[in-house]
């Protein structure tokens, strides 16, 4: 069974070394320093793991078995692109935001949607830190394949499960992190903030709110507030994503999760302006307003 790994960054790297780990033929398609070092010294993983891989890491896809896509949701295009000129069975999204298994969908016949709470961070290039275990959910969005990349995963000790309503939980994920994330990165504060400050708690709610209503247009019913609260106290003392991208100087998945909010509220004719003005903030800090 060879798995390709779409885009090895952080979350791509922990991936594949759990696949190595249990024996899978892995293969990691990366780009710039992290290609090289990659090739050069290989995998290294800390935190929760604490081991070195010889792997095998390319530029270009290769034919493989089972694909997931690891790159950033404003890379999917692209790498779609790129995995076209190749053969698989089928591809799982394993990234935040809504929107990528669409993308997937209008290139490939079996795209599986995916979510997962693990936690990976890298500190340099070829060296990633196992940073949280968590729960990944798979579900097909379009033809098969999500019991075959269940598989795989419990065979490498992921946690993981194969649901029906993989789009909800999408949607879900996307509401938690359209509540925490931009406020964090604009604040430059631990999600822990967003409750114990007053003032981050009002935007907080109010974003939470025009999520709560997208999704009950959508037909699910999501306590968007209580949820975003609770893992905002859960891992009070993380520095989201979002605000490690603006620190690092990188573009953020803004427009996949609030952006995507908006245009969701826009098809409903209902109002979102909490989110449209996160994304436009969060767009300005990234276009170089900082
Ligand atoms: N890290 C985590 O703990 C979690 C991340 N996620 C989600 O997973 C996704 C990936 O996140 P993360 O791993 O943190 O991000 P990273 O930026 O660390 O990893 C993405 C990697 O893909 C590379 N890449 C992009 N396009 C290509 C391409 N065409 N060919 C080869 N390499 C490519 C990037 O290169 P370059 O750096 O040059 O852009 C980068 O190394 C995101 O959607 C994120 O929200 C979800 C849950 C947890
Ligand atoms: C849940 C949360 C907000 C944890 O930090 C996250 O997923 C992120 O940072 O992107």
């Amino acid at each position: 069974m060879k798995i390709q790994i779409m885009g090895a960054g952080a979350l791509g790297s922990l991936f594949g070394a759990l696949l190595l780990k249990a024996g899978f033929d892995v293969v990691f398609v990366a780009r710039g320093e992290q290609l090289k070092a990659l090739q050069s010294r290989g995998l290294e993983v800390s935190g929760l793991m604490e081991e070195h891989f010889d792997v095998t890491a390319v530029s270009e896809p290769v034919d493989a078995d089972l694909v997931f896509l690891t790159v950033k949701a404003y890379d999917t295009e692209n790498a779609a692109r790129q995995l076209e000129k190749v053969r698989f069975r089928a591809i799982c999204s394993l990234q935040n935001g809504v929107g990528n298994e669409d993308i997937l969908a209008r290139h490939f016949d079996n795209v599986v949607g995916g979510v997962t709470t693990y936690g990976a961070n890298l500190r340099e290039p070829g060296h990633v830190i196992y940073a949280g275990e968590g729960m990944t959910l798979l579900g097909n969005f379009k033809g098969s394949g999500a019991e075959d990349f269940e598989l795989v995963l419990r065979e490498a000790g992921v946690n993981v499960e194969v649901v029906e309503d993989i789009e909800r939980r999408i949607w879900e994920k996307a509401c938690i992190n359209a509540v925490i994330n931009p406020i964090t990165a604009v604040c430059r504060v631990r999600n822990g903030k967003i409750v114990e400050v007053p003032e981050l708690w009002d935007v907080a709610r109010r974003i939470a709110g025009e999520c709560r209503e997208v999704m009950s247009r959508m037909g699910y019913d999501v306590d968007v507030e209580r949820a975003a609260k609770d893992v905002a106290v859960r891992t009070s003392m993380n520095r989201s994503s979002m605000l490690q991208d603006i620190e690092k100087g990188r573009r953020t998945e803004i427009e996949f999760i609030n952006g995507a909010f908006v245009r969701k509220a826009r098809e409903f004719g209902i109002d979102a302006t909490y989110n449209e003005i996160m994304v436009k903030l969060v767009r300005g800090i990234e276009l170089g307003v900082d």
